[in-house]
């Protein structure tokens, strides 16, 4: 039978020679990804039913990242929790602070995480990793438990939404564009419960970090998760982290395999897409409207890799910060920190006036570092700008790629990242 990329994933995983959406499957992990936020949770429940144990030290990953450093106690407090789990249960892959970042992105860069696979954890951008040709999910902290204890979690076997993107994208548009262009397409649920597999020419040609940004977004859609198929891109960048093709399984979809919506896209057209506040879906053309900022922040686990800094360094030389605004720049992980201090991106970030952070979720979700206060308007790299999502109710955020978060910061306003040539300089 004609099966999925993801329905091919699942079906290994759970005995199964083939199956349908819809069908329930108990599916083995083959990682668990814990950070300090839900884990704890987890952890509780299985304490008190005497459960106590790891299904297999070897196949968890622990990275703290949401309130690290700590800036309380409590957030002490879960830090401590999950450290002392990993000793306490002989944890294998343990990214501590200093030595790891925001997970997700610390994660795909391990070498652990592979094509084939399937990972859970409990935060719902786990998603991300699904650029890897591997069937990853965020799951509640229940689920968490089981698969903590047992290497297994339930599913329900989504159906697929295929999205097809042909086109190159014009200088200054880029995943993060399309990706709010998808979802502005098909709305905040229009992949609710669904795999949205990408494909096409224009796929084929990002790099991996690009590749994971789209990925990455699927749960603003209300996606299952996000996968795209191995293909030499993919296998160079498992290669350069020593991982050799026959340490995994690559996996396609049939010709014929059954799609529950498909939707065709050419990037040619595209333009910079900022989502309005408070959802992802509510996406227009960058610098349309007059919107006057206050704050400018690039990082999180969509949009905070080195090419990203990249991008921002290569708008911001030889620009200032404009009057008024506060920009924040959190590389996502402290390899990447390192990476964009080695080619002097932190020198131009500070000549610019920018903060640059250590890495964390913090101001993804309003937890420390900048954390926005009443009135405040931010335009963000990252993927969620719910009401009260970085901090203040009354605080506007506004969601858009690195590119125009920079031209934004320049301007002051809500710009479309084209305005600035390659020197940085407005046009
Ligand atoms: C804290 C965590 C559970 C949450 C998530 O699951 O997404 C966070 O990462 C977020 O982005 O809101
Ligand atoms: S960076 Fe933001 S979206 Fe990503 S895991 Fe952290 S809080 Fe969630």
């Amino acid at each position: 039978m004609a099966m999925t990329i993801a329905e091919k994933i699942l079906a290994a995983h759970s005995g199964h020679d083939t199956l349908v959406p819809g069908q329930l499957i108990e599916c083995a992990t083959d990682w668990v990804l814990c950070h300090e936020i839900t884990t704890p949770a987890a952890l509780r429940m299985l304490e008190e039913r005497g459960m106590d144990r790891v299904f297999n030290p070897d196949q968890i990953v622990a990275i703290p990242d949401h309130s690290v450093p700590a800036m309380n106690i409590k957030a002490a407090q879960m830090y401590q929790k999950l450290k002392s789990w990993v000793i306490k249960n002989n944890i294998q892959h343990f990214y501590d602070v200093g030595r790891g970042g925001i997970a997700h992105v610390v994660l795909e860069n391990t070498g652990l995480a592979k094509p084939g696979q399937t990972l859970v954890s409990g935060d719902s951008h786990t998603c991300n990793a699904g650029a890897l040709g591997m069937f990853a999910t965020g799951v509640g902290s229940t689920d968490l438990a089981g698969a903590i204890y047992a290497g297994k979690v339930w599913f329900k076997v989504p159906e697929t939404m295929l999205i097809r993107v042909t086109g190159r994208f014009n200088e200054g548009v880029s995943a993060k564009d399309l990706a709010l262009e998808v979802i502005r397409q098909i709305d905040a649920d229009g992949a609710n419960y669904m795999v949205m597999e990408w494909v096409g020419d224009t796929i084929d040609a990002l790099d991996m970090e690009a590749r994971f940004t789209l990925t990455n977004m699927a749960i603003e859609a209300g996606g299952k998760t996000g996968i795209i198929a191995v293909d030499d891109t993919t296998r160079a960048y498992m290669a350069k982290r020593g991982v050799t093709p026959d340490q995994y399984t690559e996996y396609t979809s049939d010709a014929d395999a059954k799609y529950k919506v498909t939707l065709d896209i050419d990037v040619s057209t595209l333009q910079p897409t900022v989502a309005f506040p408070h959802i992802p879906s509510n996406g227009r053309v960058a610098g349309a409207d007059s919107v006057k900022v206050s704050h400018a922040y690039v990082g999180s686990c969509t949009n905070g890799r080195i090419s990203d800094l990249r991008e921002v360094a290569r708008i911001l030389k030889g620009n200032t910060v404009a009057e008024g605004v506060q920009m924040l720049i959190v590389p996502a992980t402290q390899q990447v920190w390192k990476q964009a201090a080695q080619e002097g991106l932190m020198e131009i970030f500070v000549d610019a006036g920018a903060t640059v952070s250590y890495p964390s979720c913090g101001a993804c979700l309003g937890m420390h570092t900048g954390v926005l206060g009443p009135g405040d308007v931010c335009i963000s790299s990252t993927n969620r700008n719910f009401v009260g999502r970085m901090g203040d109710p009354t605080a506007e955020i506004y969601l858009a790629s690195p590119a125009t978060v920079a031209a934004s910061a320049i301007t002051g306003y809500i710009s479309d990242p084209r305005a600035h040539n390659v020197q940085g300089q407005v046009a």
